[in-house]
């Protein structure tokens, strides 16, 4: 039987595809693309007799080798995994094959997270869970972070980072206490820039050992917001800590080429962020507890969808590639009007078609942007300058 360097029988490849993109882009071995397309029969089927455990999802799998391929499991680090989106995507990986880990600070939480996980696990008696007590706007923490799951996976790095922690204080810039401008961009911000930074710290340090079963990429994951685009009012300590993240991986999306340059035999690191409306988790609760209701007045325009929704959209976003995932229409008309300089990351033609619809976006919220400002304006007048309901018992003015 003839196997190709991936292990792959080369009669399985979908001649089509596989060769018309080797031809195209024979200068990056570690594309994603390589793997195979979605339809290839002989990859979306693996023989049985080779799998060491039932394989579901493995078309989808395949497509972006993210979270494992027969017979190997990817390790994917899931920070915020014990609630909300977090937790949701960590379930929904284990049901793609993926080792997880999962970190928050809540002791208890991060165990009760644990067997909801594996719950959804396909290969029960092969695929691992891990949990890692740590609170990750210390530099110190995320770095043992990493130290622990390196030597959990023994001695190998994780495959995919995915940054899920964060909270969310949305008050009018007016009435927020100071501290909260420096706890959100701690929250957000840098606890994902820390982890983030120790992931590619690690997976630079250790080698890969020539292997069929490497990653073919690496990746890592921030999770923004429709308001890293396009902020509403009340949203002022919040915004700038997504909108930082957005230019996050921007940033670093531009200096793994280096690293792709230097070391070309090591799996390709990529970026990706994924953007979410209003999404039903019990911290979206809590923060409604203290929003102004004008916020709520304009968020309105929004459809809040659950964690799980949020979680799958973003993973088949993510499995096609793209490293700017919007989970929702409202989102990816925001995030459309403004990608900037961040278009030509899925590619020219992408980028130039991301444009052109980005122009025609840019026009519709210059009428959205204009209606909204009338809505606050206007609220003002009724209610005062709370951005309370007057007669709420939140209204001071
Ligand atoms: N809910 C929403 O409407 C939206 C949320 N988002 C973003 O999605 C992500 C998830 O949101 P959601 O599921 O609602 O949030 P949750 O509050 O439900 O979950 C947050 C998770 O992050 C963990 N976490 C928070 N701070 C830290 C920290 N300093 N160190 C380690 N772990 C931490 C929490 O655990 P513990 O507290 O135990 O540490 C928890 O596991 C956040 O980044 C949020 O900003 C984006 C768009 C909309
Ligand atoms: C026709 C086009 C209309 C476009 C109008 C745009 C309206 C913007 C709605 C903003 C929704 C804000 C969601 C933020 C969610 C979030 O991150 C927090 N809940 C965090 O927990």
């Amino acid at each position: 039987m003839e196997v190709d360097e991936e292990g792959v029988k080369t009669g399985d490849r979908c001649s089509r595809l596989y060769y018309l993109v080797k031809l195209f882009r024979p200068s990056n071995p570690y594309s994603s693309l390589r793997t195979c397309c979605f339809r290839c029969p002989g990859l979306a089927k693996p023989k049985p007799k080779r799998q060491r455990f039932e394989y579901a999802g493995a078309q989808s799998t395949q497509v972006g080798d993210h979270w494992g391929i027969p017979g190997v499991c990817r390790v994917v680090l899931i920070t915020g995994g014990s609630r909300g989106m977090g937790l949701e995507v960590a379930r929904q990986l284990a049901g793609r094959n993926a080792y997880i880990v999962i970190v928050a600070r809540d002791a208890k939480r991060l165990e009760e997270a644990l067997v909801c996980i594996k719950e959804k696990a396909v290969g029960r008696r092969f695929q691992r869970f891990h949990a890692i007590n740590a609170d990750l706007t210390d530099p110190n923490a995320a770095q043992r972070v990493m130290r622990e799951v390196v030597e959990w996976n023994g001695g190998k790095p994780p495959d995919v980072v995915w940054c899920c922690a964060g909270s969310a204080h949305p008050t009018l810039f007016a009435d927020t206490p100071a501290e909260e401008f420096k706890a959100q961009m701690e929250s957000n911000y840098l606890s994902a820039a820390y982890i983030a930074q120790a992931a590619l710290q690690t997976w630079l340090r250790i080698p890969t050992p020539p292997s069929p079963s490497n990653p073919k990429a690496r990746h890592i994951i921030l999770t923004g917001s429709t308001v890293s685009f396009y902020s509403i009012a009340g949203y002022s300590p919040y915004s700038p800590s997504k909108a930082a993240l957005r230019s996050l991986a921007d940033s670093i999306s531009r200096e793994v080429h280096l690293y792709a340059g230097a070391n070309p035999k090591e799996p390709e690191i990529k970026v990706h962020t994924v953007f979410a409306a209003s999404i039903l988790t019990d911290s979206y609760e809590r923060e409604n507890l203290i929003k102004a209701d004008v916020t709520k007045k304009l968020e309105e325009a929004d459809k809040s969808q659950t964690a799980e929704a949020v979680a799958r959209k973003s993973i088949v976003g993510l499995e096609r590639g793209y490293e700017f995932v919007a989970t929702d229409f409202l989102t990816k008309l925001v995030m459309t009007a403004n990608m900037g300089g961040s278009s030509g990351r899925g590619g020219f033609w992408r980028g130039l078609g991301l444009w052109v619809v980005g122009c025609v976006m840019s026009l519709l919220l210059l009428v959205v942007r204009g209606g909204q400002d009338r809505v606050v304006r206007n609220w003002g007048r009724v209610h005062g300058a709370s951005g309370f309901k007057k007669g709420s018992g939140r209204n001071a003015g």
